[in-house]
């Protein structure tokens, strides 16, 4: 992987703005190339980061009907459940754009977590049979175009926690955990090969809360010691961060 993209702006406003354009870029880009555009979303505060892309120009401008969407990680909760990814992001993003609801693949409800981490993880194989999903020439894993992925102030990524065995997953696409740190307890995530796997990943992260993390992966000890999740992020082709200042107010 080249080094990454470290792209620090004073407000959150502005790092809203230089996201959208940089999605909306990387929409055009993907849907020229291979006429369809694989976006995979987190939760929290990532939804309403993406805000700007819901508003002229990019509203009318995007190909919204070649995107694909998928999720990270998903809490195992009832889809109209206000801790639901996908009810989030239905909320706040894709009730506002024409992405066909054929193209938005939630996960299955009514799953334990493992039968819930394992479904998504066949839907996804079949979506790589069909040729909807690309797959990495080095590792196998599907290879999403774009991942956008938010950080915890512990330096999580998707649901994969500093000291939890999830994040040392190498065969599965898709795991579970029960016991999150970050309440609810029950999620699926995606795995660290499968996040690595992707062409673009956006770290988009900001607010005082996540100053400490962003010191450990970008500081100058970021090669020392015990990596955070976040530093575990690699993907095959570009990582770029996203940082308001507040974020990055522990960086020398
Ligand atoms: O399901 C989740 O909770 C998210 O996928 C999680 O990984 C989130 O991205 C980080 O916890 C950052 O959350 P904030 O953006 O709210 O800080």
């Amino acid at each position: 992987m080249a080094p990454p993209n470290v792209l620090k702006f004073e407000t959150e406003e502005q790092v809203a703005v230089a996201l959208a354009n940089y999605i909306a870029d990387l929409s055009a880009k993907f849907i020229a190339a291979n006429g369809s555009f694989s976006v995979v979303l987190s939760g929290g505060t990532l939804i309403d980061t993406m805000r700007k892309l819901v508003e002229p120009p990019y509203i009318s401008s995007i190909d919204w009907s070649k995107w694909l969407i998928f999720y990270l990680d998903e809490r195992v909760v009832p889809l109209d459940h206000p801790d639901c990814n996908h009810k989030l992001a239905v909320d706040g993003f894709l009730s506002k754009v024409a992405i066909r609801d054929s193209n938005i693949y939630p996960i299955k409800e009514g799953l334990s977590p493992e039968e819930a981490a394992d479904e998504y993880e066949q839907r996804l194989k079949h979506l790589v049979a069909n040729k909807t999903l690309r797959t990495s020439a080095i590792t196998g894993f599907p290879k999403f175009d774009l991942m956008l992925l938010g950080m915890g102030p512990d330096g999580h990524v998707a649901s994969l926690f500093c000291w939890h065995f999830q994040r040392f997953e190498k065969e599965k696409w898709v795991t579970f955990i029960l016991d999150s740190p970050k309440p609810p307890s029950e999620r699926i995530t995606f795995t660290f090969p499968l996040i690595n796997s992707a062409s673009e990943i956006a770290m988009v992260v900001t607010g005082e809360d996540a100053a400490d993390a962003v010191k450990v992966a970008l500081g100058p000890h970021a090669l020392y010691g015990y990596p955070l999740p976040v530093q575990k992020v690699s993907p095959e082709g570009e990582l770029t961060w996203f940082l308001d200042k507040a974020a990055t107010s522990q960086l020398k």
